[in-house]
């Protein structure tokens, strides 16, 4: 059964991967030109209206009737409006009011749609439901409308009308962050911080907020532009105020006498459309930026599968539990453990079904069965991390003698980040492309070991070597995707070794992998049990590696333990009707295929 897994441990070749350096946004951003054009436009339109009473020759009020309508000169150099004031100041200043509003407006709409938005995708339920339902009714709302009621009502303070605007556009970022958020909350790297312990605000912190502010920087960027024209329209429509120079209070003036001085809407209309210009054509080089970050890395994550039940042999009763051979106490016991679902119709499924099972200090346990049986239901109940709607309705789970059912989560958390420890299925889709493999090593070891920056890469380093990944400070700087399958593996393993558990779950460690990689990473497993007194236990469908790495085995069908015992006597000599046919299956003594024979037809042609 082994001889598929040959005991090589050659280094791979990961190691000589090319390594693609990624540069960081606001490079790329400034790297094309329309982007480095248009931040330099904004810049110095930003810098112009915050140095308004240094650069301004007068107020933006102070009037000179007598040189109402003055054409440009060296000490107004655009000239004079209808009242004699100087346009260069009122442009300068008026900034501020156009600029100020749209920043207002932005920012109520991001305290309300941002962190509502992150809420409701990430935990869905009630809150979800209440607020998409008041974000449908906002957008409902004719925004020109609901501003004509508000100038009406709370006076035209173009501040006042700003935060109006802000609450309007709040529901485009809610939905824009709800949708990212919802989206990401399954990912396998997500669950992967979860399962090294880290707490939601930490995950949110680190993981979701870094996809999200892309989007939002494009949509802020857009709805700038949007504030500022709705702005600029009611004040040129008069419906703003008319006491304080704006853009578009100025645009309005301008209307007012363009037979006599058309030049007096050039000036704002150009601050205006320049404004406009520069944050969509920001917002296009942001997207492209970003989606060139995103490209290579991001496209392998998939969220989490939810397996069938696979149409199995009738499951025959419980044989025994794991029984301790040699007295010693079990680091980890599992007992009478029945683990529900909550239908819609109010009754339970039951998908595992009164499992018991041990591992004891430097034990490797095998949890066989085939697709469906019941085995990762098993490892998330001893983790605390059931899929949505699970729990354990029955039975008793304790680590080293402590009984964790029923654990707060918080105290979950830290169990699962100190003393149990994970390594999934999946390498690439549990490391987050978003971060080097270094900073990602050292994320949980400053979260649950305190250690400083300096001091969590040293122990990042120093755990790469200890998994044997060739170049480890190379790969420390390297993102995920700069690195092979077995290679990410050995990270994982590196990662859920940190904070020195003692029990390790493996849930198919090697699955995703070449024959190659996978008898190394057994090797790794192997050697971490000998030298650390780990206990493992391991997810499989595969009896060659059962064969290869355990010392004991429970065989699972159906949600239940049908047989345990040694490992290689329980491959030897099979108890269990079900075991025997697990491994029928994949014995190799069926009968050589026949040497291929020419179809009559074809060798009568060819003979022809
Ligand atoms: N979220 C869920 N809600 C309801 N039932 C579920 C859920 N997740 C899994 N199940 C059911 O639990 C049973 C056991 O699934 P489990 O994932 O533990 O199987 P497995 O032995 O690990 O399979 P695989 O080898 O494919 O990972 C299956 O019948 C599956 O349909």
């Amino acid at each position: 059964m082994s001889e598929n897994l040959p005991a090589t441990t050659a280094p791979e070749p990961g190691a000589d991967t090319p390594q693609v350096r990624r540069t960081g946004t606001v490079r790329r951003v400034l790297r094309n030109p329309l982007g480095a054009l248009s931040a330099l436009i904004l810049a110095l339109l930003v810098l112009a209206v915050l140095l308004a009473p240094l650069l301004a020759p007068q107020a933006p009020g102070a009037s000179t009737l007598s040189e109402a309508f003055a054409q440009p000169s060296a000490a107004h150099p655009l000239g004079m409006d209808s009242a004699g004031r100087d346009i260069l100041s009122r442009i300068l200043y008026g900034g501020r009011g156009t600029l100020g509003g749209a920043v207002l407006a932005l920012a109520i709409a991001l305290v309300l749609g941002v962190p509502s938005g992150l809420y409701a995708g990430y935990y869905g339920g009630r809150f979800d439901a209440a607020a998409g339902w008041i974000v449908n009714l906002v957008m409902a709302l004719p925004a020109m409308v609901v501003l004509l009621a508000s100038r009406a009502i709370l006076g035209p303070r173009v501040w006042v009308l700003m935060v109006v605007l802000g609450v309007l556009v709040a529901p485009s970022f809610f939905r824009l962050v709800r949708g990212i958020v919802a989206d990401i909350r399954g990912e396998l790297y997500v669950d992967a911080a979860k399962v090294s312990g880290l707490g939601d605000t930490r995950i949110v912190a680190r993981h979701v907020l870094i996809v999200v502010r892309g989007p939002v920087i494009i949509q802020v960027s857009l709805v700038a532009g949007i504030a500022i024209a709705l702005q600029a329209g009611l004040e040129f429509l008069g419906i703003g105020s008319t006491s304080s120079a704006t853009w578009g209070a100025m645009l309005n003036e301008g209307f007012q006498n363009i037979q006599r001085a058309p030049r007096l809407m050039l000036w704002p209309g150009l601050a205006l459309g320049l404004t406009n210009a520069a944050l969509v054509l920001l917002a296009g080089a942001i997207r492209d930026a970003l989606d060139d970050r995103a490209g290579a890395a991001r496209k392998r994550s998939r969220p989490r599968k939810v397996r069938g039940r696979p149409a199995g042999i009738e499951p025959a009763t419980r044989t025994a539990s794991l029984a301790d051979a040699t007295g010693r106490s079990p680091l980890l016991s599992v007992r009478d453990v029945v683990v529900a679902y909550a239908q819609a119709d109010g009754t339970d499924k039951h998908v595992v079904h009164g499992v018991d099972l041990d591992v004891h200090p430097g034990e490797i346990v095998g949890l066989v069965g085939e697709s469906g049986s019941g085995k990762s239901q098993t490892a998330f109940a001893v983790l605390g991390t059931l899929p949505e709607g699970g729990r354990i309705a029955r039975g008793s789970i304790t680590v080293d003698g402590r009984e964790i059912v029923g654990l707060p989560e918080r105290e979950h958390r830290t169990l699962r980040g100190r003393t149990l420890a994970y390594v999934p299925q999946e390498p690439m889709s549990n490391l987050d492309p978003a971060f080097t493999v270094g900073s990602q090593l050292a994320e949980p070891l400053r979260h649950h070991l305190g250690l400083s920056r300096a001091e969590a890469a040293a122990r990042a380093l120093e755990l790469l070597r200890m998994v044997e990944i060739p170049n480890p400070e190379q790969v420390l700087r390297r993102y995920p995707h700069e690195i092979s399958g077995g290679m990410a593996q050995r990270v994982l393993i590196a990662g859920a070794m940190s904070c020195e558990p003692d029990i390790l779950i493996a849930d198919e460690p090697t699955t995703a992998l070449d024959v190659r990689v996978q008898a190394e990473v057994l090797d790794l497993l192997r050697r971490l049990r000998t030298e650390r007194g780990l206990g493992v236990l391991l997810v499989t469908h595969n009896l060659g590696v059962v064969a290869d790495l355990c010392d004991r085995v429970a065989v699972m069908n159906a949600g239940r333990i049908v047989e345990t015992g040694d490992a290689a006597d329980v491959l030897d000599a099979p108890q269990d009707p079900y075991t025997r046919t697990l491994l029928s299956a994949v014995l190799d003594d069926a009968p050589a295929r026949p040497a291929w024979q020419p179809h009559p037809s074809t060798a009568r042609t060819a003979t022809a």
